[in-house]
């Protein structure tokens, strides 16, 4: 393969991912000075992390500690305090004072905000002696606001080292205080996927440096069967605590021995700044360079089809503080010596050019190997990743041209369209079906009757007429729209491409009078394929149904005359989405009084399914299906006797509120019940749609269908984008132990006038082989505010 599929220039060009790749030591305690920065950039590495304050705070701190300790037993001495005295809480405890310039050597300068500020490792925040947590937060505190003033743009605090739930809770309200001192800063918490042994901050802490030897707590520990996701719960609590607030981020530190999937997806739904990869995960390749396993190139090629892709950073893999010490000034590098120059021009580099980092070139060489992006990774289908959109009312509202034009975009709904048109003009003729152009007068028409009912720009209409064609089927074209501008351009698309083949009327479905013969306009007759695309991404959520419901009078008595669709049905999976929670959150909090109680259309990315396929339990549950046409309808009963005109009225109040009771046909109900095996916390539902557009009557032959299922699109109707999933959120996130079952009710309610839903989810945990305990539930949530009006 030549290489200009990687020249932005040439045609070929295949654009795909592209990693910033940053340095980290742990061992560093000094801020690079201006020629080490341009030196570590030189080696290849896009940022640098530095440390807020130096090795002389570090001391300052621990005197502190110490001469606390001493001062307060001679103190307590003196006095003659008993044991209960002298651990009583109110005694004074020790300040930590505030920095000067001989605690920091990071000061605001032109790269500040290139570099990426560590908050210091040696604290303990979750520690349970009160004088080194509190000591630990002064120290944080102190940090955190110089790093600001400085201009730091993110800041990383490395993450709790254990997952106690006194400890994280110490440290989640710690970060919290954090976050209300700063002001532009993302925080970012440096956390592991898992408590894998090693994987943890080398740097001793204040707690270790003053523990009595051979502890017993940190035996205890080593011996502790590592609990998988005990990482991610700290992390859970950490951002529960600050309120899902949208500059918390993590760095994941990526272990050596990858997890389980469900543990990947886990985090892959996080708000991933940065993946953190220390020297340990590399392995030596035969010729000793390193490299990582595949399963890490895939876990690295998977995160970085993210829209916000996470950043990398690589501990501990140099240019170590010895390199850096001996690395040339600014200076030196802007004005090499005669002998450097010329040497450098020898090597073919820039002088004191420093050479390329073993690390770094392995995961350059991982970044060119990334899948080029496909034509669903394309830049405007990657932005709509995770972004809210509400949907759409085509109902009550005229779309604009440039909208059908994005509908148009998408070949495959339309490809689908046809073969079902195709499909079922062929078995009509094949199955000597009678035509409503037959009338008394012309016996043996053979014309089929065919409408498009919210033809919008004509799309379906042309597909109709090229099903016709394929299958040498004369027909009677209609095209109904009830949006006036659309309606314009329908009846130039009729001139211009259908060669006045078609009739186009401009009216509301539900009031079309039917269908006038060609031959005899003063005969109605009856439409024999009638075609209609008025889904959502719930199938039923732009009021299809009920649309139906009104032309369904004008298609021909069954068996014969078919609806295309002839069903559709709604799925339900509960999902983790905290990114979406996060931005609803926002939303709320800046006045959406309705931001949680929205159907919200997103193309959801950055997300995990929560619930697995068990037997009896699917991960992606059928909530409910309509068929059309109905056999019976109440409505059509009430105006064959009493006309159309009529409003239809039961006695008494009807099934809501005022209502009649006309559409209580189209309400439908769903119970429906997840297992989780892994503990988790859902934010929401998310909603798909799969339709059979036509199931051919001949045995053994397929139904021709749509679905935006996960786990059927690609059988079904692959690359189609037509239509992203439908999420409905939980105001609360609910969280659920292992083995929970979530137990999902869904209505869709109607009270004639409009259509709306409700949702409610309830947790449940397994205690014994035959029961359970509701461990949690969330409020009832309804869509009647933003109702879709009929
Ligand atoms: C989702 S768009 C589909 C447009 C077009 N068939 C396509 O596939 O590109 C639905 C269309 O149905 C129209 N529509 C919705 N309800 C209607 C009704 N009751 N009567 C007539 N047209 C309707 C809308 O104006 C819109 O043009």
């Amino acid at each position: 393969m030549s290489s200009d599929h990687l020249n932005p220039e040439s045609d070929s060009f295949e654009s795909r991912p592209s990693f910033c790749i940053g340095q980290h030591d742990s061992n560093r305690f000094e801020t690079l000075t201006d020629g080490q920065y341009s030196y570590v950039l030189n080696s290849g590495f896009n940022f640098v992390t530095t440390p807020i304050t130096n090795q002389h705070f570090f001391n300052r701190v621990v005197d502190l500690y110490k001469s606390h300790l001493q001062e307060r037993e001679q103190w307590a001495q003196e006095r003659g305090l008993t044991a209960a005295q002298r651990s009583n809480p109110s005694l004074p405890g020790p300040v930590v004072s505030t920095l000067t310039n001989k605690d920091t050597s990071y000061f605001p300068s032109s790269y500040v905000g290139a570099l990426v500020a560590y908050s210091s490792p040696w604290i303990d925040l979750c520690s349970s002696d009160p004088l080194i947590s509190s000591i630990s937060r002064q120290v944080l505190n102190l940090e955190i606001t110089y790093a600001n003033f400085c201009g730091a743009r993110s800041i990383i605090i490395p993450g709790p080292r254990e997952d106690s739930g006194r400890g994280v809770a110490q440290y989640a309200r710690a970060v919290q205080e954090c976050m209300e001192v700063t002001t532009q800063t993302n925080i970012i918490i440096h956390m592991p996927m898992y408590r894998e042994p090693g994987l943890e901050e080398k740097v001793e802490t204040l707690s270790s440096l003053f523990r009595e030897a051979n502890d017993a707590e940190a035996e205890e520990k080593a011996t502790k069967e590592i609990d998988l996701f005990g990482a991610w719960d700290s992390w859970h609590t950490i951002r529960s605590v600050c309120t899902y607030n949208t500059m918390l981020f993590v760095a994941l530190r990526i272990p050596r021995r990858l997890p389980e999937t469900d543990l990947q997806e886990r985090w892959f739904a996080e708000p991933l700044h940065y993946l953190s990869l220390t020297k340990d995960i590399f392995q030596d390749n035969r010729a000793g360079h390193p490299t990582l396993s595949r399963n890490h190139q895939a876990l690295i090629t998977r995160y970085m089809r993210l829209k916000n892709s996470p950043w990398l950073f690589l501990t501990d893999v140099g240019p170590d503080t010895q390199n850096l010490n001996e690395a040339p000034g600014k200076m030196a590098i802007d004005f090499p010596s005669l002998s450097e120059a010329k040497q450098a021009l020898k090597e073919n580099r820039k002088p004191h050019m420093p050479p390329q980092n073993a690390y770094l070139g392995y995961i350059k060489y991982v970044e060119r190997q990334q899948p080029p992006y496909s034509a669903m990774e394309s830049p405007a289908l990657t932005s709509f990743q995770d972004w809210l959109q509400s949907p759409l009312q085509p109902l009550s509202d005229n779309l604009e041209s440039a909208t059908y034009e994005m509908f148009e975009g998408d070949p495959v709904k339309y490809d689908q369209y046809e073969a079902a048109v195709t499909e079922a003009m062929a078995e009509w003729k094949l199955l000597n079906k009678p035509t409503s152009s037959a009338t008394a007068e012309a016996p043996n028409c053979r014309e089929l009757i065919c409408a498009v009912a919210g033809a919008g720009r004509g799309p379906l209409v042309t597909r109709v007429l090229r099903a016709a064609e394929r299958t040498g089927t004369a027909i009677q074209m209609w095209a109904l729209e009830k949006n006036q501008n659309a309606y314009v351009y329908l009846l130039r698309q009729n001139e211009r491409e259908w060669g006045n083949r078609v009739t186009v009327v401009k009216t509301d479905m539900r009031e079309w009078e039917g269908p006038r013969l060609a031959a005899n306009k003063d005969v109605i007759t009856k439409v024999d394929i009638l075609v209609t695309e008025l889904l959502g991404s719930f199938g039923d959520n732009e009021l299809s149904p009920e649309c139906l419901d009104g032309i369904q009078r004008h298609i021909a008595p069954r068996p014969h005359g078919i609806s295309i669709p002839q069903s559709y049905t709604a799925h339900l999976s509960p999902i983790s989405t905290p990114r979406i929670h996060a931005d609803l959150s926002a939303r709320a909090a800046s006045g959406d009084a309705n931001a949680f109680e929205t159907p919200w259309v997103v193309r959801l990315f950055a997300m995990d399914f929560v619930a697995q396929k068990v037997p009896g339990h699917a991960r992606f549950q059928q909530a409910w299906e309509f068929v059309h046409p109905v056999e019976v309808s109440r409505a059509d009963d009430f105006a064959a006797e009493h006309g159309r005109a009529k409003k239809y009225c039961t006695v008494g109040g009807g099934a809501m509120t005022g209502s009649s009771g006309t559409n209580d046909h189209n309400a439908r109900h769903c119970h429906l019940t997840f297992v989780c095996r892994t503990r988790g916390v859902v934010h929401g539902l998310a909603g798909f749609f799969e339709s059979v557009l036509y199931a051919p009557q001949v045995q053994g032959k397929e139904p021709v269908e749509i679905s935006i299922l996960p786990d059927q699109i690609d059988r079904k109707s692959k690359d189609m984008i037509s239509w992203f999933p439908i999420f409905f959120p939980l105001k609360q996130p609910l969280y659920f132990p292992q083995d929970a079952e979530l137990e999902v009710s869904m209505w869709r309610q109607t009270d004639d006038t409009k259509v709306w839903y409700e949702w409610i989810v309830e947790a449940y945990a397994w205690v014994g082989p035959n029961a359970r305990i509701k461990v949690g539930a969330s409020e009832m949530h309804s869509s009647r505010k933003l109702a879709c009006l009929m």
